[in-house]
């Protein structure tokens, strides 16, 4: 309703600031009309045609509130809603999330389709997430997981395998590492042992046993937890930095990565996400930077361990055609935060199994001496070597499948276009595994929320049935390039601890073994189990004076 007042000599109007109702819905109405015309002309992702979607009736916004807000309970995690949605629209299908059109697989068979076969190089790049890539990574040096496909990724990869992980004369170093650590790790409880036992929620020795051999192989540099104060307080500084960082980078929790950048500063109003970053980005540096000056100062009178280093052999053998410093700082990244907190996850996930499975613990110890002509000590020694004994592998692997520590593996975009039966998927899509769903796949997985480590081996040989696999690890051309290393570790520590301990339930009620419902963070990237203490009993008087008695 519009009035006059006379001013001056001309009319001005003034505006009732009563609107009728009528006025009021006009303008909601035409702000809706404009976002849904904005949509429809900016920001609606262009649908693939003959490949199910799920629908989305809210513009600008899609299906995001698959992500948002924050999960309860492991019925919110998003792995459980995609799998949820599965079960209308089958179990590969296009979801709009915000501005991105992003194609999830929810099963083994559809996970093979688009990860492996033809496949296995059209997806190969990483998408860029406006959290992680443009407020996280001020430095914009990534670790490698995350670093886009390009030349630069495809140098890191091939250098951080060839040198550090993959070539058999350095897996046979690891291998020896890994053994000399997890021999400190459990000669560190044998001193805390009250009675024969200890009670322990294993996950914290696990990250330092990780840490430590992870510095050693890039750096050359020994941390020692257990005699020295300031390494100790080190160690707990990078597991809480990596963490927190792991945490808030993810591509399943940060729902502003989705929406058009004009609404983003919104999101980021009402979060303390950038300033937390930009500390810890600090923090982080202080202790890479502490890492590479050990190893330059120690270039002329090198420890074995700097010998045998990955940044000492960079400068030794003059690799700098081969490698950036950017590049070689991606990599040393990537060995202070990949597995950090995923294999120790894990095996503290195999002794809550194990704790209550003690046919399992029992049948496992016996093969295991069997390949060591029944001798404690002989297996103790030798058992990093060669993952000879196919049963400890089958509980490594159904470990890593029923934990599944990454549910919704990492994004992935293709690098081409992908023909899918009648669909085609364009290059630059948003790919997510639901690797959960693929893991838990009932047609492949007979009692998927069961701990068989039988499933996998052939019941004819014995040996490991090379036909059936996990998501654990992804798949493709992109798959985890520490797999092996991860896998060593998670393989040695077992036969140590299985060699060592009775495993029994500790104090604490169990109420689930299932991962979801153990996970504190269901809203995480990463599924970490509440805190369970599990018993460990000295089984083997013989074999804990001889490891005591270990230098
Ligand atoms: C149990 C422990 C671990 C699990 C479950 C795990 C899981 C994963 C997953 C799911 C991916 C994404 C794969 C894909 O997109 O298909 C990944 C990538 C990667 N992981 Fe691991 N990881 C573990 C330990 C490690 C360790 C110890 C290292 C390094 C020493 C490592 C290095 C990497 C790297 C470099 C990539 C990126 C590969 C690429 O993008 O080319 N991981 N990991």
């Amino acid at each position: 309703m519009v009035s006059s007042i006379p001013v001056a000599g001309f009319v001005m109007p003034e505006i009732n600031p009563e609107l009728p109702p009528g006025g009021i819905y006009a303008i909601a109405v035409s702000l809706l009309v404009a976002i849904v015309v904005i949509d429809y002309l900016f920001t609606r992702p262009r649908r693939i045609k003959n490949l199910p979607a799920v629908p989305s009736r809210i513009p600008v916004w899609g299906s995001l509130s698959i992500l948002f807000p924050q999960a309860k309970s492991s019925k919110d995690s998003p792995c459980s809603k995609f799998e949820e949605l599965a079960q209308k629209y089958g179990d590969l299908y296009q979801v709009r999330l915000g501005t991105r059109n992003v194609v999830v697989a929810n099963s083994y068979d559809s996970i093979l389709r688009l990860w492996c076969y033809h496949n296995i190089r059209n997806n190969n790049s990483r998408p860029i997430l406006h959290t992680f890539h443009g407020i996280l990574s001020q430095s914009k040096v990534y670790t490698v997981g995350t670093t886009p496909f390009g030349d630069s990724y495809l140098r890191s990869r091939k250098y951080m395998s060839s040198r550090l992980l993959n070539e058999s004369s350095n897996r046979k170093y690891n291998s020896t590492v890994i053994s000399d650590e997890a021999t400190k790790l459990i000669k560190s409880m044998l001193a805390n042992a009250e009675y024969g036992f200890v009670e322990v929620d294993i996950t914290r020795d696990c990250q330092y046993f990780h840490l430590a051999v992870a510095l050693i192989l890039t750096y050359g540099y020994e941390i020692d937890v257990c005699g020295n104060e300031e390494d100790k307080k080190l160690a707990d500084e990078m597991i809480y930095v990596e963490n927190y960082i792991t945490k808030i980078r993810s591509h399943i929790q940060n729902v502003q990565d989705y929406l058009p950048w004009i609404i983003r500063p919104f999101f980021n109003l009402f979060s303390s996400k950038s300033s937390i970053s930009k500390q810890l980005y600090v923090r982080r540096n202080k202790y890479l930077t502490k890492f590479q000056n050990f190893t330059s100062c120690n270039m002329n009178g090198p420890t074995e361990y700097v010998c045998r280093s990955l940044i000492y052999n960079y400068f030794k053998n003059g690799d700098q055609d081969k490698l950036n410093k950017d590049q070689l700082g991606s990599i040393c990244l990537t060995m202070v935060s990949a597995g950090l907190d995923n294999t120790p996850l894990n095996f503290q996930y195999a002794m809550i199994q194990l704790s209550q499975s003690p046919h399992v613990c029992k049948t496992a110890r016996l093969k295991l001496l069997e390949c060591f002509d029944n001798d404690s000590i002989q297996a103790w020694d030798n058992c990093h070597v060669e993952a000879s004994c196919p049963y400890m592998v089958a509980i490594v692997k159904e470990t890593l499948r029923l934990f599944t520590v990454l549910p919704m593996c990492l994004p992935r975009e293709t690098t081409r276009d992908i023909v899918l039966g009648d669909a085609v998927i364009p290059r630059g899509t948003t790919l997510f595994m639901n690797a959960w769903a693929g893991n838990h796949d009932k047609t492949r997985f007979y009692k998927p929320l069961e701990f068989i480590p039988e499933r996998w081996l052939d019941p004819e040989s014995g040996l490991i049935d090379c036909n059936t696999r996990h998501f654990s690890f992804g798949a493709g051309s992109r798959m985890c390039l520490g797999n092996n290393l991860a896998f060593k570790e998670l393989y040695v520590l077992l036969c140590k601890f299985l060699l060592m301990f009775d495993i029994s339930p500790g104090p604490n009620e169990m109420e689930t073994l299932n991962p979801l419902e153990l996970n504190q963070f269901p809203e995480s990237i990463a599924i970490e189990p509440i805190e369970l203490q599990i018993r460990y009993t000295i089984r083997d008087l013989t074999l804990s004076k001889y490891v005591e008695a270990v230098q």
